[in-house]
This record gives structure tokens, C-alpha cells and sequence, in this order.
């Protein structure tokens, strides 16, 4: 198989404050949410301006991962499509075709299985091409990452930077991971056999907390919930789990998010924003462990994860869940639409 171009896949963010509602609109395009619970979720991204960091964050990975292909000599051509905001995917594509791309790689900003994080990236590839009509190019998706050591590590040594910034006893002292919660039916279906996306981040976890703090309890729990109260999430949420903490006499934690690749919007509201004054209101002392960002780590791993489909490169990873390229077609179903 010959690639001849890479493309970077992301989430997409707003850039000012009038982006904010039609960003909200395409992020829940087709599942009836209405504008007033936009509204307040709108209000997270007005704290910062209205500028979600994401989009800055996908510029400079683009960029390392760019100059890190240059100096490992992979001639490929990098682009960056978003899912919900611009650049949008359907445009890159367009480009690409007009550059005379015909079969591209591409690397989503999500390192886990299940339908928001794998499949509906899957979804927008062929959405775009369907836009885009004849010479699209075609996209494989590359692997999920959540257990290579280029993603491991740089959250290892997050994790160890973060625990020393606290001053209570190590005794004490809980490790807290968390992810994007999800639906539970969503949950249930991630994955060929089901319950990848939970089986995956404990994972994750095992594979940092071993590395960065044996000694420490941990546990893997959920942040960002959204949509209607009857239909169940994963849980417990992070702010309800730091009060049975400390109600168990913890004084101090550190929480990584494993789930994410970068210091987004959910991490920047909902861990450093809402999660810290929980924390603060129970006396908790509480620091949050960096994502990886650029970490050239990270950036290294993109390449290598390039390598594994260009020159049949060994997998680097630490785990042992099973690990496959192409997904199944009937795996990780999109949710049931909301009634508007
Ligand atoms: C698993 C997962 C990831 C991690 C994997 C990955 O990274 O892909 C993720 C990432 C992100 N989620 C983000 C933002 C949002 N997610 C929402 C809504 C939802 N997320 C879901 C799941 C996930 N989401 C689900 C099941 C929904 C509800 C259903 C739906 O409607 O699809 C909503 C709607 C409003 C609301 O109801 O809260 C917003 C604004 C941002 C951008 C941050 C920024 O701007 O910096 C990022 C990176
Ligand atoms: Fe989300």
C-alpha cells in the first residue's frame, strides 16, 4: 500500500465568540438539543473569550509532527480537517484531491475505541468524501494509541511533576484518572465484542499509575457529562467522587486525564475550572497532570505509528488488549437521536 499524504483528524473548536453557537449546532447536528442547554455550554467557552484552545493546539502538533517527518526523511504532505469546526474535513479533502492526493493516512486526536473517539471519525472520512464526489482521496484511519509508550510516558512524567507540587501526606494521596463519560449503551457497544473504550482507559491507567506512582491508590472516573438526565452515563462524575474521597479522609490528589490528548476546553472548564473548586470547597489539596500536547514523545509516536503501515514497523506498545487497524462495520453503533 503506497500513502502519499497525512492527514490529521480533530474535534474542531471556536476561534472567537461568534463561532461559539454554530460550533455548538454542528458538534449536536441531528440529535435535537435544544439552543438553551447550547446556551449554557456556550457560557464555558465566553469564560475564555470564546476561543477554544484546541484548534492552536492542532496547529503546533501539525507543525512537530511536519518538522518530525522532515527529520526522520517521510516525504509526506501534511494536512489537518476538523469534524466540527473549520477547518472542516469536506474542505481539506477538496484540497487534498486538488493537490492529486490519492490515498492519505490519518491520525485522530483520540487514542481510544468506541463511537465518539474511533468510529464517528470513520463517519466524517466518509462523510467528506461522499461531499467532495469523484477523486477524493481515500483515508485509513490509523490505529488507536492508547497504550504506546509515546502516549504512556509523557502522562507518566505529568503525573509524577504534578504529585510533587502537592504538600500533603503521600499516605494520603489518591491518583484520580479520568475520561470523557459517555453513554452507557455507548459503552456497552465500543468496540468488536463491546466495552472497548473503558476496558482501554483502564489500561491507560494501570500502564501510568505502575510507571508514575505504584505505591498510590487510583481509580478511573468520568468528567464532561452532557445530554438528558434519564439516559444514564458512565460514572461516578470526577465532583461527586472527590467528595467520597475526602469523606474516606483523602487530603490530596492528582488528576490525570487520560482520556484526552491535549489542555482542551473540557479539561481547561471542567477539571481546572469546575473539578479544582470542588476540590477546594472539600479542603482537598488537588493538581491536575498535563496532557501531552506536543511532547515530542507524542509527536515521535505519530510518526511511528505511521512507520507500523508504511514499512511494516513492529508495534511499540505496553499493553496486551488486542489491537487491530480496520474496524469491524457493525461495531460502536452512533447513539439513538434525541427526540428535538
Ligand atoms: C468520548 C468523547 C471525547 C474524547 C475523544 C475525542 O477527543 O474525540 C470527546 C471530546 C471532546 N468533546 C468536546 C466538546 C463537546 N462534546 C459534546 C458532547 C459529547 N461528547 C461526547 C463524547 C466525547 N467527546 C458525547 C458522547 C457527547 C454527547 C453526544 C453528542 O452530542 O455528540 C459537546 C456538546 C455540548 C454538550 O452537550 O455538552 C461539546 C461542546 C471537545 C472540544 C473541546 C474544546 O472545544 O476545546 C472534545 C475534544
Ligand atoms: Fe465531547
Amino acid at each position: 500500500m503506497v500513502y502519499d499524504a497525512f492527514v490529521l483528524l480533530s474535534f474542531g473548536g471556536p476561534e472567537k465568540p461568534d463561532d461559539v453557537m454554530p460550533f455548538l449546532r454542528n458538534v449536536v447536528r441531528g440529535r435535537g438539543v435544544p439552543d438553551e442547554r447550547l446556551a449554557e455550554v456556550a457560557e464555558h467557552y465566553y469564560h475564555f473569550g470564546g476561543v477554544s484552545p484546541i484548534n492552536q493546539q492542532n496547529r503546533d502538533l501539525l507543525a512537530a509532527v511536519t518538522s518530525d517527518f522532515a527529520a526522520n526523511g517521510i516525504d509526506l504532505p501534511t494536512y489537518w480537517g476538523n469534524r466540527n469546526w473549520q477547518p472542516m474535513l469536506e474542505d481539506t479533502v477538496a484540497q487534498m484531491r486538488d493537490d492529486g492526493v490519492k490515498h492519505a493516512l490519518g491520525f485522530a486526536t483520540s487514542a481510544y475505541g468506541g463511537y465518539s473517539s474511533c468510529k464517528q471519525y470513520w463517519e466524517d472520512i466518509a462523510d467528506a468524501r461522499a461531499k467532495v464526489g469523484p477523486g477524493a482521496p481515500v483515508i485509513s484511519k490509523i490505529r488507536q494509541f492508547w497504550d504506546h509508550p509515546g502516549f504512556i510516558d509523557p502522562n507518566v512524567d505529568a503525573v509524577r511533576a504534578a504529585l510533587a507540587t502537592l504538600s500533603g501526606r503521600r499516605e494520603t494521596t489518591r491518583l484520580v484518572f479520568t475520561a470523557h463519560s459517555i453513554p452507557v449503551t455507548m459503552a456497552e457497544t465500543a468496540g468488536p465484542t463491546g466495552g472497548r473504550y473503558t476496558a482501554q482507559l483502564n489500561e491507560t491507567a494501570r500502564l501510568v499509575h505502575e510507571r508514575a506512582a505504584a505505591d498510590l491508590p487510583w481509580d478511573l472516573v468520568w468528567q464532561s457529562r452532557s445530554g438528558p438526565p434519564q439516559v444514564p452515563w458512565l460514572e461516578p462524575d470526577i465532583n461527586d467522587h472527590l467528595e467520597s474521597l475526602a469523606e474516606q479522609g483523602v487530603t490530596d490528589v492528582v488528576v490525570s486525564p487520560v482520556g484526552f490528548v491535549s489542555d482542551h476546553l473540557e479539561v481547561l472548564w471542567d477539571l481546572d475550572n469546575e473539578a479544582a473548586e470542588t476540590a477546594q470547597k472539600l479542603g482537598l489539596g488537588y493538581a491536575r497532570a498535563a496532557t501531552p500536547n506536543t511532547d515530542p514523545r507524542f509527536v515521535a509516536m505519530v510518526r511511528e505509528l505511521v512507520q507500523e503501515r508504511t514499512d511494516r514497523a513492529p508495534l511499540r506498545r505496553l499493553g496486551t488488549l488486542p489491537v487491530w487497524d480496520d474496524c469491524p462495520v457493525n461495531c460502536c453503533p452512533p447513539p439513538r437521536r434525541r427526540g428535538a
